[in-house]
């Protein structure tokens, strides 16, 4: 199957799950990552959750993080060119919905790409190749392909990778990992 009917599927299967599902998924998505293996990572990048389209509750990842130091770090997508620039997030950073509905940060200092340890990912469904499929903007493909070569990315689902998504192409960056509730 290709990008575009997973993509159909996948919304369609998260906007099925039932609350408590989701509550569950979570818990279990929140105990793998506070057991995931951060040496030398200083900062952090994560998504400020789309609750319109049921993502992956992001806050308790950005309380644990701070709770050990780590910067957090989120970004701002420029709707034009579909690329997203990245700033600190602190305790006191105001955030506004974006055209989409997703927050983002108004008064925070911007920090480059290369800055960047550890790199959370949102996605509707990876493949056994750990290729993923999102909204379909390629905001991330853009955005991954700046970054340090060092730098992991972490996609994270409430799904279970599929076998192939079959037009994976050269702009597409695979993920290092995917962690979806075991
Ligand atoms: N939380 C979060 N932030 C993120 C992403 C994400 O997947 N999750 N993105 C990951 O790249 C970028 C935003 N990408 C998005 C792309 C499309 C839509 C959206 O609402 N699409 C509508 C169609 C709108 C249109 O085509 O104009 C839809 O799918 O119904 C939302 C976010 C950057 N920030
Ligand atoms: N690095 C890039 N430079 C130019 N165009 C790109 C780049 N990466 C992706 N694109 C283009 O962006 C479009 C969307 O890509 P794709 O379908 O892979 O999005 P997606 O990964 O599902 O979405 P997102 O990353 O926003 O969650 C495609 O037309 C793709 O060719």
């Amino acid at each position: 199957m290709k990008k575009q009917e997973f993509r159909k599927i996948y919304k369609q299967k998260r906007n099925d799950l039932t609350e408590t599902q989701i509550q569950e998924f979570q818990e279990n998505i929140y105990e793998q990552i506070y057991d995931l293996e951060i040496v030398g990572v200083k900062n952090v990048h994560l998504f400020l959750s789309l609750t319109k389209f049921k993502e992956i509750d992001t806050q308790p990842i950005i309380n644990y993080f701070r709770s050990i130091k780590k910067r957090i770090v989120v970004s701002k997508s420029d709707l034009e060119n579909n690329t997203l620039s990245h700033f600190y997030l602190e305790e006191n950073t105001v955030l506004e919905l974006n055209k989409y509905g997703v927050p983002e940060p108004v008064n925070a200092e911007q920090v480059d790409e290369k800055e960047l340890d550890l790199i959370f990912v949102p996605l509707l469904i990876s493949d056994e190749l750990n290729y993923r499929v999102g909204y379909g903007k390629g905001f991330y493909d853009r955005f991954l392909s700046n970054c340090k070569v060092e730098a992991k990315f972490i996609g994270l689902n409430y799904f279970k990778p599929i076998y192939q998504i079959e037009d994976s192409n050269d702009f597409d960056i695979p993920l290092h990992q995917v962690i979806y509730p075991k």
